[in-house]
């Protein structure tokens, strides 16, 4: 693999390198962020005793404050705590017990698995689904089955790391995130090289929380005769009227071959799922090492059933999560902070310095604030931002404590546009 200088790249030097093995930029981010966290510049896995919520309790000793406003989970309309789910994932325990005993292929397979792959399948419109143990093996087991030595996967250089590990016995091409020309450029010349070609994009992105071009990218794979997977972690029950994503957005539930998704953010559980045609999805029950060789959801994930059910059933969330996103989008503009090109629950505010950023985040645990940290090289270098979720259940008076710590933190440090 081509040689990255960590401290000097930037994302456009992982921009298509041929044969790139996917792993080896997993593997290098490991290292660089295990030595940046000996030096103390990593805010990482701070001791939640409270569980998902809007505001939560840490355990930082040396912090004055024990109750702090978390912006950091995915859990965007809150059914982590809301009663019906979690009255299904003890009703589901009662009924199963604690355990699904076994993989799905050899007894683990429930009523609750099948009615939890219907649903998702009808979510998106579509006649099958399977479900993973977590968002990350639903790309990566997958793909893995999916994708072979004469096959190539065309990313996004954004995508998450589970479609990079999916890709590794595969051919890899990456584009520029959001970059249609490259993606293009890729698809003219790779076209009678390979036996299948797959393109894999997010619906909406972790980092910026911004959104794919999906029609183009479709217009795009169609032309030249690709495959197209969409991952939209980030996007399900935030974007489209209904919750339904960037793919909704655009109505192409059709067109779309795979879609893919987790049931960790908004269907407020743990668990992945696959959307595709029956026959895919029947290849992958026997392909998918995963989901053959390991036991998938536990009867509490029977609760996801319920929480499928209330995007629809219950609205309101996603248009308290829309009033809270636009309140502190506004608010932190107002305040003269730039949040870039965000069209989702995910507003980052960037910084632009690693130091500084780690600065400004130790500042806003200072305030009660739990945001996240994020610093080269999951971003660029001159892209090191402060990153917060908005959850449907923040209050107005939380998110004044976050304009009000934002305030204080721009004074301290001069912070400005
Ligand atoms: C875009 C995307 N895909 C997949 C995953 C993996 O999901 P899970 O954490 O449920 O394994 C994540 C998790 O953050 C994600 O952001």
């Amino acid at each position: 693999m081509k040689n990255i200088d960590f401290e000097k790249a930037s994302f456009k030097d992982f921009e298509n390198i041929e044969g790139m093995d996917p792993y080896g930029w997993a593997k290098l981010w490991g290292e660089y962020v295990t030595d940046r966290s000996k030096n103390g510049q990593f805010n990482y896995r701070q001791e939640n005793l409270s569980g998902c919520g809007p505001e939560i309790e840490l355990n930082l000793p040396s912090n004055p404050h024990r109750n702090f406003v978390s912006l950091v989970s995915n859990d965007y309309l809150g059914f982590t705590q809301h009663p019906k789910v979690k009255a299904a994932a003890i009703a589901a325990i009662e009924k199963y017990g604690s355990g699904a005993g076994a993989s799905p292929a050899i007894g683990g397979h429930y009523l609750f698995h099948q009615e939890i792959e219907n649903k998702i399948a009808k979510f998106f419109k579509r006649e099958s689904a399977i479900v993973f143990s977590t968002g990350y093996t639903a790309n990566s087991s997958s793909l893995q089955a999916l994708l072979k030595k004469e096959d190539l996967a065309i990313l996004d250089m954004a995508v998450h790391a589970s479609v990079y590990e999916g890709c590794l016995n595969t051919n890899v091409k990456t584009f520029l995130h959001n970059d249609l020309e490259a993606l293009e450029r890729i698809l003219k010349t790779s076209k009678d090289n390979y036996r299948t070609r797959m393109v894999i994009i997010d619906g909406v992105y972790s980092q910026d929380g911004d959104l794919a071009p999906l029609d183009k990218i479709i217009q795009l794979t169609k032309h030249y005769g690709a495959y197209i997977v969409v991952d939209d972690a980030h996007g399900t029950g935030v974007v489209g009227e209904t919750g339904r994503g960037v793919i909704e957005l655009h109505n192409l539930y059709k067109e779309v071959d795979i879609i893919t998704g987790t049931f960790s953010k908004t269907f407020a559980h743990v668990g992945g799922y696959l959307v595709a045609s029956p026959e895919l999805v029947r290849f992958l029950k026997f392909q998918a090492r995963q989901h053959i060789f390991s036991a998938t959801l536990s009867p509490a994930s029977a609760c996801i059933s319920k929480a499928i059910d209330l995007v629809d059933e219950e609205p309101i969330w996603m248009h308290r999560l829309w009033d809270n996103i636009e309140y502190l989008k506004t608010g932190l503009e107002s305040l003269g902070l730039d949040t870039g090109i965000t069209q989702s629950a995910i507003i980052p505010v960037k910084i632009g310095d690693i130091s500084l950023n780690a600065k400004i985040c130790g500042m806003l645990l200072e305030a009660g604030i739990y945001a996240n940290q994020i610093n080269y090289p999951a971003v660029s270098r001159k892209d090191a931002r402060v990153r917060m979720s908005v959850m449907a259940t923040h209050t107005h008076t939380q998110l004044d404590k976050v304009l009000n710590a934002w305030e204080w933190v721009i004074k301290k440090t001069h912070l400005e546009k």
